[in-house]
């Protein structure tokens, strides 16, 4: 496990360079390793630049992801085959990039529930999408399947807003047996996404409702991120519902904040939705991103940046507090944070495929690491409140923000490889620039 956001270590990380005194209280020879899971529909992405007259014309809603039966998948491929318009494939779906860059990111494994086809041709998508994931990403729980796996087809227009047609294949087939409830409950977090809803009659619904159930009986995170607003705005109330019974951390944009909650102001969306769940990151495109959770009242922390106006006045004010949930809190309080895009962002945004699931993959790395600590040195100091996460939030938005601006530099929505090395420390190297 690699130190969370790539900055000078207050504590000790590696856990096995420590302090000699904690070593003689409690050595540890080999640091114990942890996890996190996922469940994903398998996919492809099969990215082609349009304009907005061909989204409209295969009755497409710009930056929606619609599914689309095996008719209307056959004329769009054609069509974007003769006028050689597709200009790359790659390993996709929400859940697969997320795991597939907390393990690049954190290098450290992470477990994917989900299906692959039995027989794999070389060069098919299947095989594709084994050869485009990380090694760190274990695929041996996939479940087999007769059939192809999914194809998104990641249609961007010229503003840079993507929009995808999913010609579904068995993405749905995982059943509740595939999913294995040690892996679960021994892992730092399990991490969803909503599409995993709208299923129909496949099984990858029960087999998501499954490890939710494993994740509650073993305490463990339960992480949804929102997908599309499309899909929020069908239904706003089954998904606050949703997320009250079920969610510990909700990651969204503020365009899925809005549909969530009404508020348009991401703010105030975060303020509504930190009702029914415990930390929330929501991006919000060239506005940077929020971040809001609670706090202990007695060891909350004040932020040395400049307080912020807003919505709620100075809402940043004690965004140096660890998140922690409402049960671990005798006196909880609630803690918002902002940051405005690393760098103000790239020169050239080709588009934003993957941005925000970029971003997840940081707060995940940092849930992950906090776990991992204390796994390895329970009496450290940084133990002696219970948290959610290993740093504050004003540091996990920088992380966050840092790993959105790599994902948005380098045109694909999974990471090539970590952080640059050279970016030891953030805030020396990189971030006072
Ligand atoms: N146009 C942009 N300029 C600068 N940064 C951006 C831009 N779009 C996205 N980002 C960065 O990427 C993050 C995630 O982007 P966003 O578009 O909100 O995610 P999503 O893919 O979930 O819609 C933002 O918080 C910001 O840091
Ligand atoms: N599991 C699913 N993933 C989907 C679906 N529609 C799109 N996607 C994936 O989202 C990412 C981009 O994410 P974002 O951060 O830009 O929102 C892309 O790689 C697609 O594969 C879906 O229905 N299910």
């Amino acid at each position: 496990m690699k130190f969370p956001g790539q900055r000078k270590s207050k504590h000790y990380f590696p856990v096995e360079s420590r302090d000699p005194l904690t070593n003689e209280l409690n050595p540890v020879i080999q640091p114990r390793h942890t996890h996190i899971t996922g469940i994903d529909q398998t996919l492809v992405d099969i990215e082609a630049h349009v304009d907005e007259e061909f989204i409209a014309r295969h009755g497409l809603k710009k930056g929606n992801s619609m599914l689309i039966d095996d008719a209307a998948a056959h004329v769009l491929y054609e069509e974007l085959q003769q006028q050689n318009l597709i200009t790359e494939e790659f390993a996709g779906g929400t859940i697969g990039n997320t795991l597939h860059n907390y393990s690049t990111l954190a290098d450290s494994r992470s477990v994917m529930f989900g299906v692959m086809s039995r027989n794999i041709q070389i060069g098919s998508y299947a095989y594709r999408y084994l050869c485009n994931t990380s090694s760190r990403v274990d695929l041996n729980q996939l479940q087999p399947v007769d059939g192809p796996i999914g194809r998104c087809f990641t249609l961007v227009t010229e503003c840079g807003e993507r929009t995808f047609a999913i010609s579904k294949g068995c993405m749905d087939k995982l059943t509740p047996e595939y999913i294995d409830e040690n892996l679960v409950k021994t892992g730092s977090a399990l991490v969803l996404t909503a599409y995993l809803m709208r299923a129909g009659d496949d099984p990858i619904t029960d087999a998501a409702m499954t490890a939710i159930h494993y994740a509650h009986e073993a305490d463990v995170p339960v992480v949804l991120t929102l997908g599309t607003r499309f899909l929020i705005e069908q239904d706003p109330q089954f998904w606050r519902d949703f997320i009250a019974d079920h969610v510990t951390v909700l990651a969204m944009n503020e365009e899925e904040a809005e549909a969530l909650t009404g508020h348009a102001d991401p703010l105030l969306a975060c303020d509504q939705a930190l009702e029914w769940c415990e930390l929330i990151l929501c991006t919000a495109g060239p506005s940077g991103l929020y971040m809001a959770g609670w706090t202990e009242e007695d060891s909350k922390r004040e932020t040395s940046h400049m307080l912020l106006p807003g919505a709620i006045p100075e809402f940043n004010q004690y965004e140096f507090s660890r998140p922690m949930t409402r049960a671990q809190c005798e006196k909880p309080m609630k803690v918002y944070s902002h940051i405005a895009p690393f760098m103000g962002g790239p020169e050239k945004i080709s588009n934003t495929n993957g941005a925000g699931d970029g971003a997840l993959s940081a707060l995940l790395h940092d849930m992950a690491a906090n776990d991992y600590h204390k796994l390895n040195l329970p009496q450290s100091r940084k133990h002696h409140i219970s948290g959610l996460c290993y740093s504050s939030f004003a540091q996990i938005c920088k992380y966050a923000n840092r790993v959105s601006y790599e994902v948005l530099a380098q045109y694909s929505p999974r990471l090539s490889r970590g952080l640059p090395e050279r970016e030891d420390s953030l805030e020396e190297a990189y971030w006072e620039r």
